[in-house]
Order: C-alpha cells, then structure tokens, then sequence
C-alpha cells in the first residue's frame, strides 16, 4: 500500500529557529494518525507542508505520492482544517457550501446539506456569528464534503468544550468510516486521540521521537521495576526509554518487539497516556530518539 505521506530528513528552518528537525517518516493510509507534541513542537509546520502550504528547508516529503506543491488537483485530494478553523466570517454557513462546491470538483453537495442539517446549523447564519464548536464542524464539513482521500486537522478540537469536542470526534469518526478517509489529527489531548486514533506520532523539539501503530506500540512497551540496577545491566537488545532511579529501585520503560525476557522485575505494559508521556519528557531532555543498546555494549 502506497503511504499516505512519505517525508525523509525533512526539516524546516524560519530564520534562526528550527522548526522541524531531520524529520523521516511513512505514515500509511486507512488510518487516523494522532500527531502529538508540546506547544512549539513543529506540528503546525509539518502539516503545513504536507499541504503544500509552506516548502521545507531540506529534505523530501510525498503526499499521497506526489510533492505537495499547492496544485489543485492535490489540494482537491487533501483536506486541510488549519488550528483557528478558518471561516469567512461575512459569508453565511449557505455561502460556504456554495463556494466549496465552487471550489472543489468533488463536491459531495449532498453530504454537506445533511452535514449541515444533522449539526443544526441555521444556513442563513454568518459564519462569525457562530460559535467556536460551530465554526469548526463547518470548517470539518467543508473539508469533508471535498471527499478527500487525506483529511489533515490541526488542533481543530482545542477551542471546544467537552461536548462539542465528543460530537466533532463522532462526526469525524463518522464520516472517515464512511468514506474511507485516511486521517492525520494533531492534538494535545491525549484522552481524544486515545478515542480515535490508530496510529500515533510524537513530536518533540522538531524531531519525530515515536511513530507507529498504537497497538503495536503498547505491545512493545514494558514499565520494568526491580532492585537498583544499572541501565548497562539490562539485558541487551531492549530499547531503553527511560530510567528512574531511587536508593533502593529502579523503574525503566523500554521497548522490545519480541517478549520481555523473565527476569528478576515486575513488569506492567503502558497506557496510552502514560507511553505519550514518557516521549515527551524523554523528547524534552534529550532532544532525539531513543536508541537500542546492542547486544555487549554498556553504557
Ligand atoms: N512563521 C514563523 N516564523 C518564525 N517562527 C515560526 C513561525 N511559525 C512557527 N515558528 C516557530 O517554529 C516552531 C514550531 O512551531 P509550530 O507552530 O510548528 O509548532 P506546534 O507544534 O504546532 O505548536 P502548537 O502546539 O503551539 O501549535 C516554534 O518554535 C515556532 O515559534
């Protein structure tokens, strides 16, 4: 299967700040694929070029196999709702549907009108008369009614109460079941990505710390806790993520893709919000991947 978005040491510079550092990675299609990071992170950027909204300092990057260079027959390809969920506020929720049908050689009128009936949006509204959770199911449902094959969200859920965000998430899950969307969501809120999210990329300091199906990932993580002991005394060919230390235990979370070998420790998997955790604070300190200690070397 052709992935979705194909990047290899793609980085992005503004001035004297590196946005986005070495970033290398196939994401593949039929999945939603959480992007996660602190403010400042290099999301935003990333997702930005993938739509071919800004060009990258180094490297490559494909989207849905083709450069992203702004053409309009990959924009009709790709949905794109930016983090402010843009509107145009003088023109009502009707004008909206008009000019993306105008737009767009895909439009699927017939979705939108029921999108819009289904979220009970009065049509003759302007759009900046609505509210934040309103304006942002018609920025979805414009992206939507495009019928892209790669629908890319930036935080479109961070302005929306608790309710709003669980009906944009079911709408969103609706309609990618639906269609068959492949879908790239960029959130701090690892409770909604956890919900809908399949796939999972850490982003920490510009650099890509974690990327993988998120079953997968659980699978592979282990919390260990056992007497003190050196992280060069673990057994060699699991990744070491991290290591806490007291005078008596030691904790580490590693990663292994065959069984966690029987030893002296207790071990538990990670939850999801645990696993995201560990990544960021791991991306925080040490600003790269974590890596496996071959098999007889210490560290
Ligand atoms: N137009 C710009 N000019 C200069 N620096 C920028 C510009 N856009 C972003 N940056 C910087 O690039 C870095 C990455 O920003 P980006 O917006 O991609 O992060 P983010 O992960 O989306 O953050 P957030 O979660 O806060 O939205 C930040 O340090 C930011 O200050």
């Amino acid at each position: 299967m052709t992935a979705i978005l194909q990047a290899h040491a793609l980085g992005k510079r503004y001035g004297q700040r590196q946005a986005l550092t070495d970033c290398t990675l196939e994401l593949p299609p039929g999945h939603v694929i959480g992007l996660v990071g602190p403010n400042g992170a290099g999301k935003t950027t990333l997702l930005q070029i993938a739509c071919g909204m800004l060009a990258p300092t180094t490297g490559q990057i494909e989207v849905l196999g083709e450069r992203p260079d702004g053409a309009t027959s990959q924009l009709a390809r790709v949905g794109y709702v930016a983090q402010d969920t843009p509107t145009y506020a003088n023109l009502s929720v009707a004008d909206h549907l008009t000019l993306g049908a105008k737009m767009n050689p895909g439009w699927d009128a017939k979705l939108a009108q029921a999108r819009i009936e289904q979220l009970g949006l009065n049509p003759k509204q302007k759009a900046g008369k609505l509210s934040g959770g309103q304006r942002a199911q018609l920025a979805l449902t414009l992206a939507v009614a495009k019928r892209p094959e790669l629908l890319i969200l930036d935080e479109p859920v961070a302005s929306l109460d608790p309710l709003a965000r669980r009906d944009f998430l079911r709408h969103l899950m609706e309609s990618v079941a639906e269609h068959d969307t492949s879908v790239i969501l960029s959130s701090h809120l690892i409770s909604d990505l956890e919900r809908v999210c399949d796939y999972l990329v850490v982003l920490v300091s510009s650099r890509v710390q974690l990327a993988g199906e998120v079953d997968d990932l659980l699978a592979q993580h282990h919390r260990i806790v056992c007497t003190r002991r050196r992280e060069a005394d673990l057994p060699a060919g699991l990744q070491l993520v991290s290591a806490e230390h007291t005078d008596r235990q030691s904790t580490f979370v590693v990663r292994t893709p065959s069984p966690l070998p029987a030893d002296d420790w207790t071990a538990e998997h990670l939850e999801l919000e645990d696993l995201v955790l560990t990544y960021l604070e791991r991306g925080l300190d040490h600003g790269a991947p974590a890596t496996t200690r071959p098999r007889g070397e210490a560290r």
